[in-house]
């Protein structure tokens, strides 16, 4: 008893708890039971709404006497990410079960390590090099290649993230995994396991530091080390034989950290968490909703055709400069993002007593109490769906940005604040250059739904969210339209 007088007096402290999400049984055993099976069936989305729904829009989830705060409250998303940025570090759960792989990249690190981590690779990775679209280009002529054998349909996440994977090892290792013209790549399986162990060890708590990767993959882990070995001791090897080759402007991620003088661990930890886990998924995501969403809106794909063809043509490859001269591509990749941001929900952790601006007592407008070590998850989907201004938000309609602009804390893809994605450029990059090069190439492309336009695809909740089920697409060579296209 007098240990749950104390929480409450150290919630009274800071402020007011939240609402909190009702429950039944010791420990909410139901609420975990419930949120399970939402998740297993892909309503993340229309959970968060009912939750959601209460003055204030913060509530509290007790799961096995765990306290989780999720909030789509501006005020709270603002405090999180910027003005109490200093308060929150990232969740540990996520960096003790991706510690196996990554180790301490940018994503796992804290204070004075992220600073150096950003600070080595801001300057490879912020900027675009007239060289990456030649090495897109490459690689896209590679995945349409495979889209021409596949003329019944073809899963477009699958081609799209097999399409990232080999341009960013390109790009930033100088090595590329050239997984699009194999039949299934060792390295990106390996990858693929390897994160899907690391989302089960955040899945199952606690009892995660009892599953490492070296029993649970250990095949897939050395398919792994080897390719990074190999990558990073060339640059080693190649910095030693040449330290000042940043003469010939040739430098990648990996070779300019090794000049810089970082060591091999180091190096290695961050270009894994770059390359792996940050820029392929968002991406490749990203690019195949668009694509969902341009089939199942035919109007708007010809409209965006047009303004293609009218201003780069079909057969010119798309300049850096032109790419950014397109109105309609730019709301496209914007109402892309709003409506499916990759990056679903963001969770960080309180590092003392604290309190949020909003979301406590009746009315939800008092601070709200967050103790040391709890949770807090932003729902950025719903923030996103919900924004002020916003008619039918959750409806695809990229003309709505001609009249319309969110407040930053309403629309962050890309998060806001100093933990901000540093690859924000190359990414939109990507998605921009990919769109109008498969609209150039192709006359068009239908979703094989059986033309269910109106039907909501539902989110799978992984490291990103990604469409639950596979988006799969028939692409018609110019000239030789077809029957629903
Ligand atoms: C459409 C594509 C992308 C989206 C939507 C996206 C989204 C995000 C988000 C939401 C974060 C913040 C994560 C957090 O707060 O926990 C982030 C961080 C980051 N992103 Fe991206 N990203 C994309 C592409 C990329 C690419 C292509 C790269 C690399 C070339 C990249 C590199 C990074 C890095 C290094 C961070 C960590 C920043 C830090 O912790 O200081 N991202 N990204």
């Amino acid at each position: 008893v007098s240990g749950k007088k104390q929480y409450q007096a150290r919630i009274r402290a800071c402020g007011h708890p939240p609402r909190p999400v009702p429950y039944h049984l010791p420990f909410g055993l139901d609420l975990v039971c419930h949120l399970v099976w939402r998740l297993w069936q892909h309503d993340f989305v229309n959970y968060g709404w009912e939750i959601l729904d209460v003055p204030g829009r913060t509530v509290e989830l007790n799961l096995l006497s765990r306290r989780i705060i999720v909030t789509d409250n501006p005020e709270n998303i603002k405090a999180v990410m910027l003005s109490q940025f200093g308060e929150f570090k990232r969740d540990h759960a996520v960096h003790n079960a991706f510690h196996n792989i990554f180790g301490d990249s940018i994503f796992t690190s804290e204070g004075e390590s992220w600073i150096r981590a950003k600070n080595d690779i801001r300057p490879q990775i912020a900027h675009i090099r007239p060289a990456d679209l030649t090495t897109t280009e490459f690689h896209i002529q590679k995945m349409f290649d495979l889209i021409r054998t596949k003329p019944d349909g073809i899963n477009v996440y699958e081609a799209m993230d097999r399409l990232q994977l080999d341009i960013v090892t390109d790009v930033f290792l100088g090595r590329s995994i050239n997984s699009l013209t194999m039949k299934r790549s060792p390295i990106q399986d390996a990858i693929d396991r390897l994160v899907e162990m690391s989302m089960l060890r955040i899945r199952v708590g606690p009892m995660g530091q009892f599953l490492p990767d070296w029993l649970l993959a250990p095949r897939e882990l050395k398919v792994l080390d080897r390719f990074m070995d190999g990558v990073v001791d060339k640059a080693l090897a190649q910095t030693k034989e040449k330290p000042d080759a940043e003469a010939d402007g040739n430098l990648n991620l990996v070779l300019e950290m090794a000049q810089k003088g970082r060591g091999r661990k180091y190096i290695r930890e961050q270009i894994t968490g770059v390359v792996f886990l940050a820029s392929k998924d968002p991406t490749a995501i990203t690019i195949a909703w668009a694509v969902l969403e341009l089939a199942r809106n035919p109007d708007i794909m010809a409209s965006l055709r047009k303004e293609v063809e009218e201003n780069i043509g079909l057969d010119r490859l798309p300049t850096g400069d032109q790419l950014k001269r397109l109105p309609l591509l730019r709301n496209v990749i914007r109402e892309t993002m709003r409506l499916y941001p990759p990056l679903g929900l963001n969770v960080r952790q309180a590092r003392h007593d604290l309190s949020l601006p909003s979301g406590g007592g009746p009315n939800g407008k008092l601070p709200v109490a967050v103790l040391q070590g709890q949770q807090v998850a932003i729902a950025v989907t719903h923030a996103q769906r919900r924004a002020e201004g916003l008619i039918d938000g959750e409806t695809w309609i990229p003309s709505r940005w001609e009249g319309w602009t969110p407040k930053s804390t309403e629309y962050l893809p890309f998060n806001i604040g100093p933990r901000i994605c540093l690859g924000r450029n190359f990414g939109i990059l990507q998605v921009e250059y990919t769109l109008v090069r498969l609209l150039q190439e192709f006359e068009g492309f239908a979703w094989l739904d059986g033309g269910d336009r109106e039907r909501k695809m539902k989110f799978k909740v992984e490291l990103n969210a990604k469409a639950a089920e596979a988006i799969v697409c028939r692409f018609v060579e110019r000239g030789m339209s077809r029957d629903g296209v």
